[in-house]
């Protein structure tokens, strides 16, 4: 049913994947994973079997005596294959820094393994607590505070810290797996449920899952901790910790409509259920669309709906991602940029207004133009050169925004009823496999062959071209009402206007956030920051600083953190320790690391807090404060800033003060 063409396999496999040290055209192929494990809370660990269905190639291409997987921070205890106990190595391989990409697991083939046929190779193992992929929670991080917790999140090239596998996104396997947990934990998989939990007497239950839809392996998850549901319609469910959960559900209410509305815009749902996990605030990403269990930060429960978005993004990459994938992660804006094209589209029908897809592009362009400044050139392409980073270090909204212009580039171009139907018979073509952009580009131009308007279409630049693409004209007339009162604030605050009277108590988020992006770009633009006696003005009138949306506290945060507003300070520095969300927290500390207020309370806060935040946070924000040495996060690299150890043992010092003042405002606001 979910079956693509031996063609199509072989095409996804011929993408060379320099992320990923398996050997699927030399050695074996795998197709098919039953997953056997148990997690232990205790020792931090989740061990037993991963067992594959794995595909000889064919005669003459079998060069290799070994199947390799890709394996990180796991120990391996044996492997067999067809069940007799296999000779194997783990190596390290030339070129790819096993700090970054692990080594090897070359498990060995017998001599008789044919040709195109399929053998079982089981892997028995154990992560260990340094598993990227895992975060385990402590009770006391939990909002119940009674049982620990833990959620995965494998993309880029985290999943071969969770099992050893071929992780690379053009491998694609179905799944079946058996987990055991403590009787009291609710476990969830990216996958659909098998029965229900059988308890022993041992205090132990165990929780099967199948999931039949082909997928990468970067889309295995797995959330477990103490979790309840509420139905939201007959295949949506949201799950969060109890004290939520009602929230969870009033929040996310409208995921079968925006879900309905995919449907129409591209084919129906592939995946069975989709249910949502609201997770732990230290989950280091708005969203992740593991397949039948999108996982979300809490900073989307704004308590209006406001930013339900992120699960409209998610939603799409069932279609977009998770049905046809990226071949390589340097194709991710296959992934990101069709996904926000396809989010827009839904929002705007949500909205019932077309002119709601050209405000939220508005709000993407700003986003891409302040990533574009910070990238490196090469990191700044459509198809960035990866070469040996990991794919996290390249991560940014490049592949979202610069590929979703592209996108409309190309829809301006023949049409948006044309370029629609085109968007489905994209997706009808390579649903269960992988693409390039040159496939992509293939065949987009045999889909509009003949047709004269796309001949000039530059995809040399597009794909290539560092930096921003041609500026997009947008409809403004959303956005108007925001840009005028951001120019009105900014004429005030250099004494040419009086305090602007505009009455925004009305205006929904999205007017908000682009009135705040509008002073943020054109200050940026202008090689300025406003007054603090500016901000402090906005604050009495508007209370952003109290706001319980987080993308307008970010927001005002960083616009007063540039004013070197230190009233900001208390308020900043809670919020980003309370949530672990990179979109907020690494602009955050980078804005107070480069003031003149906020330095050493940055470096403190992060050095006291680092244990809160995902492995992936912690490595992002200590580069970003060139802390990656010995004070910060997992990356190598040099205590920067010209700092010397008396310096940051200064600094620590310092945080337990900067504590105490948290302590004290928290105390304050209670
Ligand atoms: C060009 C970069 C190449 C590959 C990168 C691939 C994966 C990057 C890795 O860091 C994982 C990203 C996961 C993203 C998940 C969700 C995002 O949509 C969240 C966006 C930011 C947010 O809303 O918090
Ligand atoms: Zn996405």
């Amino acid at each position: 049913m979910f079956q693509s063409t031996a063609e199509d396999k072989a095409r996804a496999c011929n993408s060379v994947d320099v992320t990923s040290l398996s050997n699927p055209t030399t050695g074996g192929r795998c197709t098919h994973l039953d997953l056997d494990v148990e997690l232990s809370f205790n020792t931090k660990t989740i061990s037993g079997t991963a067992t594959y269905d794995v595909e000889i190639p064919k005669e003459g291409d079998n060069t290799d005596n070994f199947v390799s997987f890709d394996c990180k921070d796991l120990i391996i205890n044996h492997a067999t294959v067809n069940g007799t106990v296999s000779k194997f190595d783990l190596v390290t391989v030339p070129n790819m820094d096993p700090q970054t990409f692990g080594k090897s697991l070359r498990v060995y083939l017998p001599s008789n393994a044919a040709p195109l046929s399929t053998v079982k190779v089981l892997i028995d193992y154990s992560t260990t607590p340094q598993s990227s992929a895992i975060q385990w929670l402590p009770k006391e991080q939990t909002l119940g505070k009674k049982r620990p917790y833990l959620f995965t999140q494998c993309q880029a090239i985290h999943a071969r810290t969770l099992l050893p596998c071929q992780d690379a996104p053009a491998i694609k396997v179905t799944y079946k797996a058996s987990v055991t947990t403590p009787t009291w934990a609710t476990c969830l998989m990216s996958a659909l449920s098998v029965g229900s939990p059988t308890d022993d007497e041992n205090g132990k239950s165990v929780h099967k899952w199948d999931q039949p839809v082909p997928c990468s392996t970067y889309l295995i998850a797995f959330c477990v901790g103490d979790l309840k549901s509420v139905d939201i319609s007959d295949r949506c469910r949201v799950w969060a910790e109890p004290g939520i959960v009602d929230a969870v559900a009033y929040e996310f209410a409208e995921t079968e409509q925006f879900l309905k509305i995919a449907e129409d815009l591209t084919l129906p749902y592939q995946w069975g259920r989709y249910d949502v996990v609201s997770l732990p605030p230290s989950f280091p990403y708005g969203g992740m669309e593991n397949p039948c269990l999108t996982f979300v930060t809490p900073t989307l429960l704004a308590g209006d709906r406001s930013l339900a978005d992120v699960v409209a993004h998610e939603i799409a990459h069932s279609w977009t991602g998770n049905l046809v994938t990226n071949a390589t992660w340097e194709h991710f804006w296959l992934n990101e940029g069709w996904t926000t094209w396809l989010q827009r589209k839904i929002m705007a029908r949500q909205k019932q207004n077309d002119k709601f897809f050209d405000f939220d592009a508005i709000g993407g362009w700003k986003h891409l133009t302040d990533d574009v400044a910070l990238l490196p050139p090469d990191f700044s392409r459509l198809i960035p050169k990866i070469g040996g980073s990991d794919p996290d270090d390249a991560f940014s909204g490049v592949p979202y925004e610069k590929g979703f212009n592209l996108l409309i580039s190309l829809e301006r171009i023949v049409g948006t009823p044309a370029f629609e139907d085109f968007a489905k018979a994209y997706l009808k073509r390579f649903k269960f496999v992988t693409v390039t952009s040159q496939e992509f580009k293939t065949y987009f131009e045999s889909y509009f062959a003949g047709q004269e308007k796309i001949a000039g279409f530059d995809w040399e630049r597009w794909f290539h071209q560092p930096g921003l693409p041609p500026t997009p004209t947008f409809d403004r007339s959303m956005a108007q009402a925001s840009e005028d009162l951001g120019n009105a604030w900014l004429a005030f605050d250099v004494g040419k206007g009086s305090v602007p009277s505009t009455d925004i108590s009305k205006w929904v988020t999205n007017q908000t956030t682009c009135f705040l992006d509008f002073m943020l770009v054109t200050l940026e633009s202008q090689g300025k920051q406003v007054k603090a006696s500016t901000t402090r003005k906005m604050d009495s009138l508007y209370n952003f600083s109290s706001s319980k949306n987080s993308e307008i506290l970010h927001r005002f945060s960083l616009l007063s953190i540039g004013a070197e507003d230190k009233a900001i300070l208390p308020v900043v520095l809670k919020f980003i320790t309370t949530q672990g969300r990179m979109k907020f927290v690494r602009p955050c500390y980078r804005a107070l690391y480069a003031s003149k207020m906020g330095r050493k309370a940055a470096i403190a806060t992060f050095l006291e807090h680092k244990d809160f935040y995902h492995a992936i946070a912690q490595k992002m924000v200590a580069s970003d404060m060139q802390l990656d040495g010995e004070g910060g996060g997992s990356g190598g690299g040099i205590l920067g800033g010209g700092m010397d150890k008396r310096e940051i043992l200064l600094i620590g010092l310092l945080g337990v003060g900067v504590a105490a003042a948290m302590f004290w405002v928290r105390g304050k606001k209670r």
